[in-house]
């Protein structure tokens, strides 16, 4: 066995609403608030995924949802009433109830909601294994154009502010939306020294930009990375990073294995319950297949929960998720069987 284990974590996907301020043009998950596949989930709809990820065995809860959807009037005009009917003022309001309700079907939440606020940071961090945000990239590139959530500072601001709570954290680079290999070393730099701040970040997912056929303007002329660049940015990424941060790439981006062999340390969350909404064209790969394939050349594939073993074992969990982590956590971090 090679030394350091390959983690992933067994998670469900909970898109709490696809209406979002930005329009980046990448992304095939967004929708418009007054197209018709926009949506809002309702509790029951959660509680229904909650409890599928719970029946199969899945310690995380990924909310991953546009961000602040509420600043669009049509959003508020179609899905305010559900909203206040269901007692909130916002969608990071329910979010944290929606968090609630996945404690108590003993799963862990992980929210990337987009940019928020210190407040609401604040409010959702007791309620939270691990959080986490995009950087993306701290280049101003035309596919952010009218995305005032893109804004590299606005980022970088949030992912500080989640050092200053000490809340376990993800981030990651996106490639291939405009930005140079330069970008890249400068992104890295800047998560580098936020964590040589704060201690906070736990992993990095080198994520690249795959074409999806969700959404009419997506730019189709956007050149996918090819496996090359993936090795040039881990190495990149192994020179700037310090170890302790794990190297993070979607097996449903891009097969694992050959990159492995150059550095990634973890495959991210694995849903056997739901898609990725983020790439509904792209399939999970078995969890059983992985750890054949991966066995098969030495390596051992560990499952983690959404908080990695390091934070386990330094105690950095939220009042709410302590206990549930200490059920699930063996000694050293990783699940327990
Ligand atoms: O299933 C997904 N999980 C995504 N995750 C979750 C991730 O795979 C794991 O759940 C985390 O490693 C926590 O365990 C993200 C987490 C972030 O904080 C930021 C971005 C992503 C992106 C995705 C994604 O597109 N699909
Ligand atoms: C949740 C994260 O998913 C990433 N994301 C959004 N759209 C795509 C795409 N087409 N391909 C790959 N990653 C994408 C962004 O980096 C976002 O922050
Ligand atoms: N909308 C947020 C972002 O891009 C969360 C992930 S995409 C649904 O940062
Ligand atoms: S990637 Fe996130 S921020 Fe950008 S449009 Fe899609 S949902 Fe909104």
């Amino acid at each position: 066995m090679k030394n350091r284990p390959i983690t992933y974590s067994k998670n469900i996907f909970i898109p709490v609403t696809n209406v979002c301020r930005n329009k980046c043009a990448y992304c095939g998950f967004r929708r418009p608030a007054e197209h018709q596949d926009a949506f809002l989930m309702t509790e029951e709809e959660a509680a229904a995924v909650l409890k599928r990820g719970a029946d199969a065995g899945c310690t995380e809860a990924m909310f991953a949802f546009g961000e602040s959807p509420e600043q669009n009037p049509e959003f508020n005009k179609r899905f305010g009433k559900q909203l206040k009917d269901a007692g909130f003022e916002t969608v990071i309001e329910y979010t944290a109830h929606l968090c609630r309700l996945a404690l108590d079907f003993g799963l862990l939440p992980h929210v990337n909601g987009g940019v928020l606020s210190f407040e609401e940071l604040k409010m959702l961090a007791p309620l939270n294994a691990s959080m986490g945000l995009m950087l993306e990239t701290t280049a101003d590139v035309q596919a952010h154009k009218d995305c005032p959530g893109k804004v590299p500072a606005a980022r970088l601001e949030m992912i500080e502010n989640a050092g200053k709570l000490k809340m376990p954290f993800t981030t990651g680079l996106l490639i291939g939306i405009g930005e140079t290999r330069n970008d890249w070393v400068e992104s890295l730099q800047v998560i580098q020294k936020l964590h040589e701040k704060y201690g906070h970040i736990q992993e990095i997912i080198l994520q690249n930009y795959t074409p999806n056929s969700g959404q009419e303007n997506i730019i189709r002329d956007l050149k996918p990375p090819s496996k090359e660049d993936m090795i040039d940015l881990i190495h990149l990424t192994k020179n700037i990073l310090t170890p302790d941060i794990s190297i993070q790439v979607a097996p449903n981006l891009m097969p694992p294995l050959e990159l492995i062999q150059y550095g990634v340390t973890d495959l991210g969350g694995i849903s056997p319950v739901t898609i990725d909404f983020i790439n509904p064209e792209s399939d999970w790969p078995e969890i059983e297949e992985l750890k054949n394939l991966l066995s098969s050349k030495g390596y051992e594939f560990k499952e983690r929960l959404p908080v990695h073993p390091h934070y386990v074992k330094k105690g950095w969990y939220g009042a709410e998720t302590e206990a549930r982590i200490k059920e699930l956590a063996d000694v050293n971090g990783y699940r327990k069987y």
